[in-house]
């Protein structure tokens, strides 16, 4: 309708710097986000074409995907990951670019550490070179991720050429069951959407569902928007939302506070705003989720045996995964429990795992591991004597990274074996050459730590 705007045209129309009639438009980022993968080659874009970064202090940098998850106050041993991260030291050193390395108390996931230092706020726009940017959405800013050649351009202008993408609204009303988590929405929403249906649309969230969620579960919804083909996801900042923001420590203070705070309460969809598409989905008919699969899109709930596949992929998909149609999930020997990635890394995944584990021991032939999203949350994890319940249970508590999330370091699963992980991804070879991922929540994925299994909650 006329005049009325979505939240993303609301972000969206105030970052724009020019528009091309029946083109592009050039949108000013406000945050951009980098790690050691995807930022070498921006770098020597830019030096080869003898350009400067323009504005280094938008700009916040950690080292995450390949860093080790033990001895970090020691030099990284394998080589090349050493090399990429000393790389990301000498090109934030040379630029002024604000680093948090290894050994750093705000190190970290990059997707983890924006939000819990302030840096991530409702209505910015926030770009990285790295597709799981989305998470950031959660707080009502535009976030996505974006190829190396737009890091070299973000570098150099503080600007993107974009074309707007279409608005998708997906909204989930009613009562979540017992034991459905955040990620379990998020994995029954790309189960019923496909890995596809999201693409060429920047995706809301909305409905009471994710109105009552905790910032961590909006980050975890968000974060796996791209799952689905969407380019992001974003939900209304609201009063949760302030009050996680408030007082981080990049966070607007004072009189700042108070006229953010004003703009910020404007970012929401108008009522009468219309979207490109709309799903609509009940709260109760979404039950603990597992993906069976190689696409975060094969997902059934706990209780369901395996489906027939319907193409030639699901085939090859059930067939790397070594399963076969009508199997029962409790058939499967689960070996591996990752707790872990930009996911489910934050304080609340860790303290719901926590808190099924405690008193009770993980199974004898599964090796459980948890990996914190940051320095931070593993800080958390201690002061909250959380680590006693794992460690006590059996669980390795490792330090702060990507880890097995795609297990660029030493954490990979072994050919064969089933790993139940909190990430975001099931690919082939997404955990080690070989290694069978099945995508769940932490609470899930710390009942099958104790029960070597996969099988149903017991109301
Ligand atoms: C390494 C990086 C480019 C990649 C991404 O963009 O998502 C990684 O973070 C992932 O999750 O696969
Ligand atoms: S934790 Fe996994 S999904 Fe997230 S940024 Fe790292 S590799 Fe990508």
């Amino acid at each position: 309708m006329n005049g009325t705007k979505t939240l993303f045209d609301k972000v969206w129309d105030a970052h724009v710097v020019e528009t091309i009639p029946d083109g592009p438009q050039i949108i000013y980022i406000d945050k951009h986000l980098i790690h050691e993968v995807t930022s070498p080659q921006a770098f020597a874009e830019l030096e080869s074409r003898n350009l400067e970064v323009f504005r280094p202090k938008q700009i916040v940098a950690t080292a995450d995907h390949n860093v080790p998850t033990w001895d970090q106050d020691k030099p990284i041993r394998d080589e090349s990951s050493r090399n990429q991260v000393q790389q990301l030291t000498e090109n934030c050193k040379k630029n002024n670019i604000k680093l948090y390395d290894l050994g750093h108390p705000y190190q970290g996931i990059v997707h983890i550490i924006a939000p819990e230092l302030g840096i991530t706020q409702p209505g910015m726009s926030i770009v990285c070179g790295d597709s799981h940017t989305s998470t950031h959405g959660a707080f009502g800013s535009i976030a996505f991720g974006i190829g190396t050649s737009q890091v070299a351009q973000v570098f150099a202008s503080q600007c993107l050429l974009l074309n707007k993408p279409k608005s998708m609204r997906i909204t989930v009303n009613g009562q979540l069951n017992k034991n459905v988590q955040p990620k379990d929405v998020i994995l029954y929403i790309i189960s019923k959407v496909g890995t596809d249906g999201g693409t060429g649309y920047f995706c809301e969230y909305a409905g009471n569902v994710f109105e009552e969620m905790s910032m961590e579960g909006r980050m975890t919804v968000c974060n796996m928007s791209i799952e689905m083909g969407a380019r992001g996801g974003m939900i209304a900042p609201d009063e949760t939302t302030f009050n996680y923001v408030k007082g981080r420590k990049f966070a607007p203070k004072g009189e700042e506070w108070e006229e953010k705070l004003e703009y910020w309460k404007t970012l929401k969809s108008d009522e009468e705003a219309v979207f490109d598409a709309e799903f609509s989905f009940d709260a109760s008919e979404i039950y603990p989720m597992v993906t069976y699969g190689t696409n975060p899109g094969m997902g059934i709930s706990i209780s369901q045996n395996i489906p027939d596949p319907q193409n030639d992929s699901e085939e090859k998909a059930l067939k790397y995964m070594g399963l076969k149609a009508g199997q029962a999930l409790a058939d499967i020997k689960v070996n591996y429990i990752f707790i872990g990635s930009c996911t489910n890394a934050r304080i609340e995944d860790f303290r719901s795992a926590a808190n099924y584990i405690k008193g009770k021991r993980k199974s004898e032939h599964v090796h459980a591991l948890i990996v914190p999203g940051s320095q931070q949350v593993a800080k958390q994890i201690y002061e909250e004597g959380l680590d006693k319940i794992f460690t006590e249970a059996g669980f390795q508590i490792r330090q702060p990274g990507c880890s097995a999330c795609l297990a660029m370091n030493d954490d990979k699963i072994p050919e064969g074996e089933y790993c139940v992980s909190t990430s975001n991804r099931n690919f082939e070879g997404r955990q080690g050459q070989g290694a069978r991922t099945i995508l769940a929540s932490p609470l899930t994925a710390a009942k099958v730590a104790v029960e070597g299994k996969i099988s149903a909650f017991e109301n």
